[in-house]
């Protein structure tokens, strides 16, 4: 069990190694780590530092090699592929820097995709509304702007009212004002439904958004700072 009942996520010695051959790469290298419910958390660090490997054994997309790491009383570093489904399924929304979408199907359709699988889901139409999309529903991807299918990206993440929403470079691919409004989004997700909102970012600007800042660097956390005052992110420049 994680030792401190009030975090959502617990990570405690964790280790994650790839091997290519002979070759060992270390890619976390004893990661500790709590997160409380409804934070919003920035990871930043170098490429290669081991973000998307910690979020992605977060999400239960990978497990580490060695430590410990819960979703409150889940076990996802030794959890089976069935337990690590159920638990994506149930808990975890993923954003990524490209949007993922089906192309052959409308805005409406990609999220249903997600709804009809889940257990207590938002409506298409509600998921939508919340990132601001409720008139292009019956639009295909195509007919979209690249932030705009990001937006539809989210409201796909979010239908099923997960817990935990996980974005890796979620403005990577998107000019500055098309982030700041997928920004704007995630911040209101984070605010409204108390989700909690994990975001890997290269931009060191966004940092101001979250209430704590992880800093990686070659596959350990080097720092943690607090934010007194969040921003949001119409007061962010870069
Ligand atoms: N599937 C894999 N097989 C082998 N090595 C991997 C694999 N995934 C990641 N790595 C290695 O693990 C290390 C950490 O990778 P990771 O993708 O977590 O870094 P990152 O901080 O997210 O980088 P970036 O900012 O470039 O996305 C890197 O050296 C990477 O090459």
């Amino acid at each position: 069990m994680p030792e401190n009942p009030q975090a959502v996520f617990t990570a405690k010695a964790l280790t994650k190694t790839y091997y290519m051959g002979e070759v060992e790469i270390p890619a976390l290298r004893g990661v500790d780590l709590e997160v409380y419910q409804s934070e919003f958390i920035v990871l930043l660090g170098p490429s290669g530092s081991g973000k998307s490997t910690l979020l992605n054994i977060m999400g239960g997309l990978d497990t580490p090699t060695s430590g410990d790491a819960f979703w409150r009383d889940h076990d996802l570093a030794h959890a089976n592929e069935r337990e690590l489904t159920s638990y994506r399924r149930e808990h975890v929304g993923f954003v990524f820097q490209f949007y993922n979408l089906i192309s052959s199907l409308t805005v409406r359709e990609n999220v249903a995709l997600v709804t009809e699988i889940s257990v207590n889901p938002l409506k298409p139409e509600e998921a939508l509304q919340l990132v601001g999309l409720e008139h292009r529903l019956d639009h295909f991807p195509s007919q979209l702007s690249g932030g705009e299918q990001q937006r539809v990206a989210i409201a796909r993440a979010i239908a099923k009212r997960p817990d935990i929403l996980l974005c890796d470079e979620p403005t990577g691919a998107l000019d500055y004002q098309t982030g700041k409004v997928v920004l704007e989004v995630i911040a209101k997700i984070n605010q409204e439904l108390g989700t909690t909102a994990i975001v890997i970012t290269h931009n060191a600007s966004i940092s101001g958004m979250a209430n704590r800042v992880m800093h990686l660097a070659n596959g350990q956390i080097v720092s943690i700072e607090e934010n007194a005052h969040k921003l949001t992110p119409a007061e962010l420049s870069w």
